[in-house]
Parts: C-alpha cells; sequence; structure tokens
C-alpha cells in the first residue's frame, strides 16, 4: 500500500509534466507559423525550443506516465475491469499518445519548412489534449459511470 501511494504521486507528477508540453508545444507552433521572419535567428530559436520541449520534457514524461501508470495497472486490486471508467481512460490515453506522436510529426515537418499547416488548425488542435484531460480527470476521479 506504501509503495502505491509513491507510484501514483509518480505518475501525477509525470503527467502533469507530459500535459504542460502538450499544452505548450501547439502553442509555439501557432507562434512559429504566423511569425513573418521565416528565416535567421528567430527561425532557429522556434526550432531550439521546439526541440527541447518535445525531447527534453515530453517524450521523458510521456514514458514515465505510462511506466507509472502501467505499474499502477499492475498493482492487485487497483483497476476494478467490470467498471466501465477505465476503459473512458483507456480511450483517452491513447488519444493523447496520438496527440503527442502528432506534434512530433509537426516539429520535424516545420524542421524540414514542408509543413502545410496554418495557425488556426494548430490553435483548433491545442483543444485536443484539454478534452482529453477532461475525460481522464472524471474517469479516473469522480467515476460517473
Ligand atoms: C499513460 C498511460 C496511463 C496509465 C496506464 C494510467 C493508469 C492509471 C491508474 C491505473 C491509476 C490508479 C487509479 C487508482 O488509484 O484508483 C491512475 C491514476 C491517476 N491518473 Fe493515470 N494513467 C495514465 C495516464 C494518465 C494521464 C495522461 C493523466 C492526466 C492527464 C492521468 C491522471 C491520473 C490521475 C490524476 C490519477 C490519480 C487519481 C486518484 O487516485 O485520485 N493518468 N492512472
Amino acid at each position: 500500500m506504501d509503495l502505491y501511494v509513491w507510484i501514483k504521486s509518480l505518475h501525477v507528477i509525470s503527467v502533469i509534466a507530459w500535459m504542460a508540453g502538450l499544452f505548450y508545444l501547439p502553442r509555439l507552433f501557432v507562434y512559429h507559423v504566423e511569425s513573418n521572419a521565416v528565416s535567421g535567428e528567430t527561425e532557429a530559436l522556434f526550432q531550439t525550443m521546439e526541440r527541447r520541449l518535445l525531447r527534453a520534457i515530453m517524450n521523458p514524461a510521456m514514458i514515465s506516465s505510462w511506466i507509472f501508470g502501467l505499474w499502477l495497472v499492475m498493482t492487485p486490486g487497483i483497476v476494478d475491469w467490470s467498471a466501465f471508467w477505465p476503459y473512458t481512460k483507456l480511450a483517452a490515453i491513447l488519444g493523447m499518445t496520438w496527440f503527442h506522436m502528432w506534434c512530433a510529426g509537426q516539429r520535424k515537418e516545420l524542421l524540414a519548412g514542408t509543413s502545410t499547416t496554418t495557425g488556426r488548425r494548430y490553435r483548433m488542435m491545442n483543444e485536443v489534449p484539454t478534452l482529453l484531460l477532461l475525460v481522464i480527470v472524471f474517469s479516473v476521479i469522480a467515476r460517473p459511470f
């Protein structure tokens, strides 16, 4: 039981770091594509910020969220598979992981100069992690189902 609360704490710390990146990286993309300075120092600065955010924060945070989350799943008596909430949470975390991969793909396109995504679309996509976060937290805490 002692270990359970420590693993859960590490899980929550990891998801906070992951979410911070998932909220901020698409905002950086908006500023990046809408900045008129298409070359030079500004372009290089955006590329550096995006690379560091993804590699130094988001990738490790996603991996540790999964590791500690799966550790909780494997802890006996924690997940009641006859309830509905584990499935809504699973669907939303798969969606969150897809969104992470989509952001990573967008970063590569911006780096290569092949991106055609508009600032408006990045703004819309920025709402995806918010919606998934609502589903996850309601699933795991309020458990209305
Ligand atoms: C990455 C894959 C993930 C897995 C496998 C996973 C799995 C789990 C499990 C099994 C629990 C324990 C539930 C309990 O103690 O009753 C838990 C707790 C929690 N998870 Fe996740 N989770 C994942 C991602 C996330 C994400 C992305 C978020 C938030 C955006 C999140 C937020 C939470 C919170 C807030 C709790 C604590 C709930 C509480 O006990 O009050 N998890 N998770």
